[in-house]
């Protein structure tokens, strides 16, 4: 169990055969010297011991005298559901054993017992117990005290962002969040709807840059009947469907400085006047805007708003890079392990114990992002069951423009598929470093250009996260 636990990991061993459980506990002396072997002759018994010790694994016979082991089984998962149980059965009662593995049993052997493959079994067993407590563990410091639901991470410097996010969710001002691409601004915005008065109501996120400009103003506000061609019948728009709950503005910075203007009027009046309406309507909507961009740069170039940065950022939240929490790592890998290992398809992993050293040397452009990536990618790839450090595959800078992807004959060879996805990484970067560079930054003008909806375009620039504001 835990490594830092001093209590001894035990194993019980129930069977009503008292030779059988005075050899198998001989053997395991010798084979599994770190555990502590437990015996009962019982069901009964088995639960009695289980009631007052904290046991790893139960090894039980299905066939018992007081209580059968299925009905000992069902007794034990509804006081522990967790509880690792592996059952003993004789040959004339497979499907006895299959039936126990349907009642949620981990594992079964028959008998008469191969000693070698039994411990196997136990030591695997004993994994995957070691493995649910290390989870156990792990969710009770993600909620302890100073956190937010779903934020990772337990350095001094998210304790301090944690404090921010409660105070801001209590108040009714509007928040601006700030940081780098993958630093967790969407989880945050979420966080401050979710905790606050409004959770009830509906929480919206708007990805304005992924909205083309022309329909950004109609989405935003809605618009009435015969307000253009098309417009055939009155559409809300995302601040009338927000209404009582929270709108968050992603990538403020990227909207256009008309409709900066509007956005300003709704701010001080909280009201809308939907496209072609005649009166504007009263909304109960509270604004969280986010953005990667440097706002204080675009108001000195006359593409942001000054007054509209005064009003947004009455109270500003600044998400760390991964650089800065580099503490927070291990915790944050495990989660993002856990995570993957329960997506269907997968099985559950563990890191060597030196697995996570490169980590931290690594410098994490793409932030808690990029680490979520290389994690999901590693359970993916990893063949066995530890991850070790040749798994953890750390981004590279993109290759320069203009250099050919080659696989050098002398070089190790990797699987194909890891080579062609490897492969199409490069590319995708190549050609959307040069998009961008041709259109100076310009993503409209990129879309076009490559034929791509703007939308698609942008999913592509933050899954690789590039950062277009080194275009403009
Ligand atoms: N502290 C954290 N704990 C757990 N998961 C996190 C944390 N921070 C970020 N993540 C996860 O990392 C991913 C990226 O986070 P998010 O989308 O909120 O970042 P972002 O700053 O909004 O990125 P972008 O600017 O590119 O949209 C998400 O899957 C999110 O759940």
């Amino acid at each position: 169990m835990n490594k830092n636990d001093p209590s001894p990991t035990r194993i019980l061993l129930v069977d009503d055969e008292p030779d059988l459980l005075s050899g198998l506990k001989r053997s395991f002396a010798k084979r599994l010297p770190d555990v502590n072997v437990l015996t009962a002759a019982s069901g009964n018994e088995a639960l009695d011991i289980l009631s007052v010790q904290d046991v790893a694994l139960v090894l039980m016979d299905i066939m018992m005298g007081d209580m059968d082991g299925l009905e000992a089984l069902d007794r034990i998962r509804s006081n522990a559901p967790d509880q690792t149980v592996i059952l003993m059965t004789g040959y004339g009662t497979i499907e006895l054993a299959v039936d126990a593995i349907r009642r949620g049993a981990w594992d079964f052997v028959t008998k008469p017992l191969e000693l070698d493959n039994l411990t196997r079994i136990l030591q695997k067993g004993l994994e995957r117990s070691r493995l649910i407590e290390e989870n156990k563990e792990l969710r009770s410091k993600i909620s302890s005290a100073g956190s937010v639901p779903e934020f990772i991470g337990q350095s001094p410097t998210m304790q301090r962002l944690y404090e921010t996010i409660k105070t801001s969710a209590t108040s009714e001002y509007t928040v601006l969040i700030r940081g780098a691409s993958g630093t967790g601004k969407e989880l945050c915005a979420r966080a401050i709807h979710r905790l606050s008065p409004r959770s009830a109501k509906p929480f919206i996120m708007v990805n304005c840059p992924a909205i083309p400009e022309n329909l950004l103003e109609s989405e935003l506000f809605g618009y009435s009947k015969g307000a253009f061609t098309g417009a055939d019948k009155d559409h809300a728009g995302l601040f009338s469907l927000a209404n009582g709950g929270t709108l968050c503005l992603d990538e403020i910075g990227d909207i256009p400085v008309n409709l900066q203007t509007k956005l300003l009027r709704v701010l001080q009046e909280q009201e809308i006047k939907p496209l072609g309406a005649d009166t504007s309507t009263k909304i109960d909507v509270r604004i969280i805007a986010s953005t990667n961009a440097d706002l204080e740069k675009k108001i000195t170039e006359g593409k942001f708003r000054e007054d509209l940065y005064y009003r947004l950022e009455v109270l500003t939240l600044h998400m760390p890079p991964l650089i800065e929490i580099t503490e927070d790592i291990p915790l944050l890998a495990n989660f993002f392990l856990k995570k993957a290992g329960a997506e269907p398809n997968v099985s559950e992993k563990s890191f060597s114990e030196t697995a996570l050293t490169p980590l931290f040397q690594h410098n994490w452009p793409g932030n808690i992002r990029e680490l979520q990536n290389v994690i999901r990618r590693a359970v993916l790839f990893c063949p066995g069951s530890v991850i070790d450090q040749k798994h953890l595959k750390l981004g590279t800078p993109p290759p320069a423009l203009g250099t050919t992807i080659n696989q050098d004959a002398d070089k190790e060879m990797i699987p194909y598929k890891e080579a062609k996805e490897s492969c199409l990484d490069s590319f995708t970067r190549q050609y959307v470093h040069r998009l961008l560079k041709q259109c100076n930054g310009n993503i409209s003008q990129a879309a076009r250009l490559s034929d791509l909806t703007r939308a698609a375009l942008q999913k592509i620039i933050r899954r690789y996260d590039i950062d277009g504001n080194q275009f403009r």
